[in-house]
């Protein structure tokens, strides 16, 4: 079985940064955390790229050639679509040389457990709306690959209602766009100071209505459309759909039970066999004993 995050969000919100991050941490643990370069334009980063997609084409590549001269923004989705358009380079790269996954071929040995982190291009539309971000993560399902969106905003412009709503309705579009499970990170909490961090916690566990309230009344244009923003809050309230949670890189404690809560999205590990060990028997009256005198234990 493979895992993987696909690593997204807005210009600078610190996808490349989240994945150094988590490579760091998996390192220390013992554990082989991969990271895929998927965005053609970075120039440097702080992790062991396992796979670049410079390898195959270049920003450049797109925005110098005769005929296509793209600018960089769409220089940058022309790259992604050329990277699924030439599928086979990532899978090869991917699963093996010459390896026929999607046909299952008999003699294909399966990698245990490899996780890898896609870094992706900043170029949000990339994943709320184009088919680009939607079709590579159907090309890695049909890889085996199991899948968590992971959506990076950046805390500092979420600490009032109005830039809260709308990190929120882009968070939504990803998770409507991809069709994944969805993980939304607040990146950055280092840099927002004591007092912001108070603010935030009400963006946690957040009460649209309350939000709303701040918003509505904030401006003549929230007053004219209060209706409206009162319909998304209502949105977001009645289908839960959208939790953040906060993420400074400098807390081992914080990466690691955020890497462990996607471990659970995309079910890593609970595929490892579980192991049985006998005891001495228990005393009579133990009642956590099972049926047969054994303890049973998942390490
Ligand atoms: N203090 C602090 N700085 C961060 C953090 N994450 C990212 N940065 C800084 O923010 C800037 C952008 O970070 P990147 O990780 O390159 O962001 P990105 O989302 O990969 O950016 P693009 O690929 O250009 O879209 C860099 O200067 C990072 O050092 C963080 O958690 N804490
Ligand atoms: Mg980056």
């Amino acid at each position: 079985m493979r895992y993987g995050q696909l690593v997204m969000g807005p210009a600078g919100s610190g996808k490349s940064t989240y994945c150094a991050t988590m490579q760091r941490h998996g390192f220390d643990d013992k554990r082989l955390i991969k990271v895929v370069n998927l965005d053609p334009a970075a120039e440097r980063f702080d992790y062991q790229p396992f796979l670049d997609i410079r390898d195959l084409i270049q920003l450049d590549d797109a925005m110098e050639d005769e005929e296509l001269h793209y600018g960089p923004n769409g220089g940058l989705v022309f790259c992604i679509e050329y990277l699924i358009e030439h599928s086979d380079w990532l899978r090869d790269q991917l699963c093996g040389v010459g390896s026929d996954d999607e046909e299952d071929a008999p003699g294909v040995e399966e990698p245990d457990d490899d996780y890898i982190l896609f870094d992706m291009p900043g170029q949000i539309e990339l994943y709320t709306h184009l088919k680009a971000g939607h079709d590579l993560a159907r090309l890695l399902e049909s890889w085996n690959f199991r899948l968590c969106s992971v959506f990076l905003v950046d805390s500092q412009f979420m600490i009032d209602g109005a830039k809260f709503l709308s990190g929120t309705m882009a968070a939504l579009s990803v998770m409507a766009n991809m069709e994944l499970p969805h993980v939304n990170i607040l990146s950055k909490m280092d840099l927002l100071s004591k007092g912001h961090r108070g603010q935030m916690d009400k963006f946690l566990e957040p009460d649209p209505h309350a939000l709303l309230g701040e918003v509505t009344n904030e401006s003549a244009w929230g007053r004219k459309y209060r209706k409206l923003s009162e319909t998304i809050g209502m949105l977001i309230e009645d289908f839960s759909l959208v939790r953040f949670t906060p993420l400074n890189i400098n807390d081992e404690e914080n990466v690691a039970d955020l890497l462990l809560m996607i471990d659970n999205v995309i079910q890593y590990g609970e595929d490892a066999d579980v192991k049985m060990r006998d005891f001495d028997p228990p005393d009579e009256d133990d009642a956590n004993d099972d049926d047969d005198g054994r303890y049973y234990r998942n390490d």
